[in-house]
Parts: C-alpha cells; sequence; structure tokens
C-alpha cells in the first residue's frame, strides 16, 4: 500500500474535524473522497500533506510512518498537492510558476516542464503570462502542473472542478486521468461526485469527520443512498 491512514483524529482548537478515520490508497490508484460540506475531506488532504497536525493515529507513505515528518520533508519524499483556492505566485510567470515546484529537488526540471506543457498546452501557450492574470481554469491547471514538478508519488487534489465552467470541469478530469495513465497515484477530494466517481477506481464516503461508507467507484455510483444523498437525486443525507 502506497499511502495508509490508520485511525486518525485531527482538531482545530477544540473542535474535532476528523475523528477516527482511516483511508488506504494503493500504488496506480485513483481514490476519491466525497461528502457534503464539512465532512473533512480539505482536512483529511491537509493533514496528509503536512499542513495540520495529527492528534492521534497515524500516516505510513510507502509503509513508513510521516506522522511528524515536517511537511516540506513529505513533498520530497513523494507527497504533492494542488492546493484549494490555487495558491499559485501571482506575480510570477506560468514557467516560474512551475520551477518553483522543483525548486527543492534535483533531476531534469526542463524533461518535467516539458511534461506539464505536454498536458497542459494552454501553460505552454502563456508560459511568459503572470500567474495572476490568468483565468480560474488556467490557474487550477497551473496549480496542479506545479504539483507534478514536485515528482509525486501521489498527487493530493482538493476540489479540482471548484469554480469552474462544465466545459472546463470535463477537461480538468480528463486531465487527471491522463496524469493517472503516465504512472501517478491520484488522491482526489470533490464535491462533484459524479464527476469523481466516473474516473475514480475507489472511493470513501465522509460524514463529520469519518468513512461512512467504502467501496469501488463504480458501486457508489448506483449505490441509490449515495445517489440520493450525493448525486442530485433529491434527500440531503443521511446515508
Ligand atoms: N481553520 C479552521 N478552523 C476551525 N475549524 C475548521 C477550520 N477548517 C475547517 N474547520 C472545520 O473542520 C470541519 C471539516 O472541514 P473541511 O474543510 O475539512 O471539510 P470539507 O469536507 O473539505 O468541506 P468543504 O467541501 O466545504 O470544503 C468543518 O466542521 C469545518 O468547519
Amino acid at each position: 500500500m502506497l499511502l495508509e491512514i490508520k485511525d486518525i483524529h485531527v482538531h482545530y482548537g477544540k473542535i474535532a474535524a476528523i475523528k477516527g478515520l482511516s483511508v488506504d490508497v494503493d500504488e496506480g490508484e485513483i481514490v476519491t473522497l466525497i461528502g457534503a460540506n464539512g465532512a473533512g475531506k480539505s482536512t483529511t488532504l491537509k493533514t496528509i500533506s503536512g499542513l495540520r497536525p495529527l492528534s492521534a493515529g497515524k500516516i505510513l507513505f510507502g509503509g513508513r510512518d510521516i506522522s511528524k515528518v515536517a511537511g516540506h520533508k513529505r513533498v520530497l519524499m513523494g507527497i504533492g498537492q494542488a492546493p484549494e483556492g490555487r495558491g499559485i505566485f501571482p506575480g510570477m510567470t506560468v514557467t516560474e510558476n512551475l520551477f518553483m515546484g522543483a525548486y527543492a529537488r534535483k533531476g531534469n526540471v526542463d524533461k518535467d516542464l516539458a511534461e506539464v506543457f505536454d498536458l497542459f498546452p494552454r501553460l505552454a501557450e502563456r508560459k511568459s503570462q503572470a500567474g495572476g492574470t490568468m483565468s480560474g481554469g488556467e490557474q487550477q491547471m497551473l496549480a496542479i502542473g506545479r504539483a507534478l514538478m514536485t515528482q509525486p508519488k501521489v498527487l493530493l487534489l482538493d476540489e479540482p472542478s471548484m469554480g469552474l465552467a462544465p466545459k472546463l470541469i470535463q477537461q480538468i478530469f480528463s486531465i487527471i486521468e491522463e496524469i493517472n495513465r503516465r504512472g501517478t497515484t491520484v488522491l482526489l477530494v470533490e464535491q462533484n461526485a459524479q464527476q469523481a466517481l466516473q474516473i475514480a477506481h475507489r472511493a470513501y464516503v465522509l460524514e463529520t469527520g469519518s468513512v461512512v461508507k467504502s467501496s469501488d467507484a463504480r458501486s457508489l455510483l448506483d449505490d441509490p443512498q449515495v445517489r440520493a444523498a450525493y448525486l442530485g437525486g433529491g434527500a440531503e443525507s443521511a446515508i
């Protein structure tokens, strides 16, 4: 197993956001976390990347306990994240933003840059444009591209479809599939459960900080309770 999240608890002050959550991600998979607002999806990703500390439980990466490893070291180990809200450097060009993803590591950066431009031709067309002047969709591409420049073994994606027009959403999801086909494992957090389940191999449903259901993605798409609660089938909640 590439990534093992074992019975973790995470707090914001006294508020327990994650309560005994366990999730596994195997090498080569796309795994998605779905759930209502506030279920703890983003917090789970932030905890894996080291932005939030654990109160209990542990996280193993490649069999090694990384629970106490600093965030920047986790990036070097192969945990890459494209954060919610993009987090790109607005005053830097597209190329400079991409190089920032690779500044701390060794290896052939130009080859990875060429690969990112191959995945996102739009970024190649706009390589000298300031990141802050790119459209929402382009900034999302840039954030994913920058995460890829860290050469992740697992790519953590937080709401990549947020705020994008339907056509662009399709495009981002196809690119995520392509990134996975080229060998990167993906852990995807999405409000857009329908789209996420269509590209994922497996999925976990989160409710108030715990997993309430997990299965292969196809069965969740067909699950009446999941359809009702998360796929626009009507009733709001309760599995
Ligand atoms: N900085 C914070 N301070 C206090 N509480 C927080 C903070 N960030 C998140 N929370 C709380 O932790 C819980 C989980 O939030 P989280 O953002 O992980 O949920 P989510 O599933 O990603 O939701 P969404 O889909 O709305 O982004 C929520 O109750 C939220 O209010």
